[in-house]
């Protein structure tokens, strides 16, 4: 997708180049555990820093606030549906144990389901909807992103039913359902010209807002960037919503650390 985007825009020729990333291979692992943080960008950056790629691409969401020295991300694809999804078994309406590694998405759920209890179920999609249809993974709900169900052209699956969460209800998390284009720092201006404004002038708010928390995306904050409305949502504050105006995201950092002090978030 963003080597489509990339070589028809630019008019270059792309070839990819296929890694498997730490937080790939390690799928048994609890990433909240082990912290997340870098475990799927790594190899990728080194990579860049090496000039064995030119770009790389990541979810937004995965990848660090502070980033190696020399590197840069040059901007993003057209954002997809930010939503987070709560997956339910079929005929389930009150979950009794939801698996989520995220406290992100357990603080927030669990402001709409307060007597469910919480566990996790690793492995890619297919196994997670597999084991809440069943029931094997000990869980009768979990969350997904729908821009990650989507991507992998899943609409419906058997024995489960999806339900898209709003903002009101679940505030997604920083850079949710962008796709990141990352490059040596040096070659960034090149590659924005090809890349989405738009989604670029909201996700750089919303990593403002991550700096300046100083946390990766298994912290329980989040914040998303609409064309006028901020949502967040923070242990410290509950979920919020505030207004933006244009001249809001022409300083991304002064916003932020305005609007935290506004809230009272400590930093
Ligand atoms: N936490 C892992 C992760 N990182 C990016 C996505 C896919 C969706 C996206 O691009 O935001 C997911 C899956 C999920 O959270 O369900």
């Amino acid at each position: 997708m963003a080597a489509a985007r990339l070589g028809e825009r630019l008019g270059v020729e792309t070839e990819l180049l296929q890694l498997v990333t730490t937080g790939d291979r390690q799928t048994e692992w609890s990433l909240e555990k082990r912290g997340g943080k870098g475990l799927f960008t790594g190899e990728l950056e080194q990579a860049l820093l090496r000039g064995e790629a030119d770009a790389a691409v990541h979810s937004a969401k995965d990848l660090p606030g502070d980033m190696a020295d020399g590197l840069a991300v040059a901007g993003y694809l057209p954002r997809e549906d930010p939503r987070d999804v709560l997956v339910l078994r079929a005929g389930v309406t009150e979950p009794a144990r939801i698996a989520t590694g995220s406290p992100r998405r357990r603080l927030q759920i669990g402001q709409l389901f307060p007597s469910a209890a919480f566990t996790e179920i690793r492995g890619n999609v297919d196994t997670r909807l597999r084991k809440i249809a069943t029931g094997e993974g000990g869980a009768d709900a979990t969350l997904l992103a729908a821009a990650g169900l989507r991507r992998l052209g899943i609409g419906e699956w058997p024995g489960v039913a999806f339900h898209a969460l709003g903002c009101k209800h679940m505030v997604p998390a920083i850079g949710q359902a962008a796709i990141a284009v990352q490059c040596r720092a040096a070659d960034a201006a090149h590659f924005a010209g090809a890349l989405d404004a738009e989604t670029a002038r909201r996700v750089t708010l919303e990593r403002a807002f991550q700096t300046a928390l100083g946390g990766g995306c298994h912290t329980a904050a989040a914040a998303h960037a609409t064309a006028d409305t901020l949502w967040f949502f923070h242990e410290e504050t509950g979920l919020r919503s505030l207004p933006l105006a244009p001249a809001d995201f022409e300083e991304p950092a002064a916003t932020a650390g305005r609007l935290l002090r506004y809230l009272g978030v400590k930093v």
